[in-house]
């Protein structure tokens, strides 16, 4: 499969940059969202899930063709939860109907990252929609449950190496699991709805106790309500993995680049872009006010 960026007519950085203001303005002013977590979360896994499609080997899938759309993707079991961030977003797309799907699911994600003070992430435009003939068949989104060696031969699929999957993972640090939609249990911790390298951290530092869930589950928890996943976990049983999350978690800096490169790697996984496409780099509500 072949997918060539073509930039939306006629449209560039000031036409994006409303539409990231439009999205963290509607953030913050729905904060309360999920016991106070904020839409942000929600938006970046919407990010990853439209993103999560993506094989390597025949350059299907990825978040070109914006098919999460379409019933046949998004109602995978594994993206339950996902329709807040897709519901969040009909007023966005209603307002600037112009923009891809493919270019909104990717642009909401850099928007919550950044706005939640993470590192600034260059984002190109130009997904193209593609019709419901190109959703992938379901089953090629990552289960909780798995070790080492399936978070690594998942990512096989993406071509992603050791380095990228730790530091890709940092993005556990937003949000939290619910019952109603994964089966697991992330009681709120209200210093998750902020980007920092602390997912590291806490596996590292804190004592984990496999545990059953209440819809009997297995999963680690620690004093103070924080949980991990079982393929969170793998990261700290694997020597290969391991090597990684001590590095992040002794600096945030390293992680926050390294976070950069693999997001803009994910969301542009599959793409030709045409180098008279130039990256975007968008400011935050923050910066526009100063
Ligand atoms: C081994 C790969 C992964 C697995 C198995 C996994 C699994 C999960 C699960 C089970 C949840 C909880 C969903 C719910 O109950 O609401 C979740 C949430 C989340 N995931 Fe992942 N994930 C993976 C990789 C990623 C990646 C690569 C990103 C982003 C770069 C990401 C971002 C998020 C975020 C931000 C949330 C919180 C959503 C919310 O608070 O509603 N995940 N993930
Ligand atoms: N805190 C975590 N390990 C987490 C957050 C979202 S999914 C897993």
């Amino acid at each position: 499969t072949v997918h060539i960026a073509k930039p939306e007519k006629g449209k560039s950085l000031t036409d994006f940059q409303s539409v990231y203001n439009a999205i963290a303005t509607k953030m913050k002013s729905e904060s309360d969202y999920d016991d106070g977590t904020g839409y942000g979360p929600v938006l970046v896994r919407l990010s990853w899930h439209s993103s999560a499609t993506y094989n390597i080997h025949d350059n299907s899938g990825g978040s070109y063709g914006g098919t999460f759309r379409f019933k046949k993707e998004a109602s995978d079991p594994l993206s339950k939860g996902l329709e807040n961030a897709t519901k969040f977003l009909d007023p966005i797309h209603e307002e600037f109907p112009w923009i891809s799907h493919g270019d909104l699911y990717t642009i909401c994600g850099v928007t919550a990252i950044q706005e939640l003070g993470g590192p600034k992430i260059p984002w190109r435009q130009g997904r193209v929609d593609t019709g419901p003939e190109t959703v992938p068949a379901q089953g090629r989104l990552p289960v909780p449950e798995g070790d080492a060696t399936y978070v690594r031969k998942y990512y096989e699929r993406f071509g992603f190496d050791d380095q990228e999957v730790v530091a890709l993972l940092g993005a556990h640090i937003l949000g939290k699991t619910h019952l109603k939609n994964s089966g697991y249990d992330g009681p709120w911790d209200d210093d998750t709805n902020i980007f920092t390298n602390e997912f590291f951290g806490n596996l590292l530092e804190r004592d984990w106790t496999l545990e059953k869930n209440d819809s009997g589950r297995m999963q680690y928890n620690a004093k103070g309500g924080i949980m991990m996943l079982p393929t969170d976990y793998a990261l700290v049983q694997d020597p290969k993995y391991l090597k990684y999350v001590q590095k992040y978690a002794k600096d945030q800096d390293a992680f926050f680049s390294d976070f950069r490169d693999i997001y803009v790697k994910l969301l542009e996984s599959g793409i030709d872009f045409d180098e008279s496409i130039e990256p975007f780099v968008l400011k935050t509500l923050k910066e526009q006010s100063e």
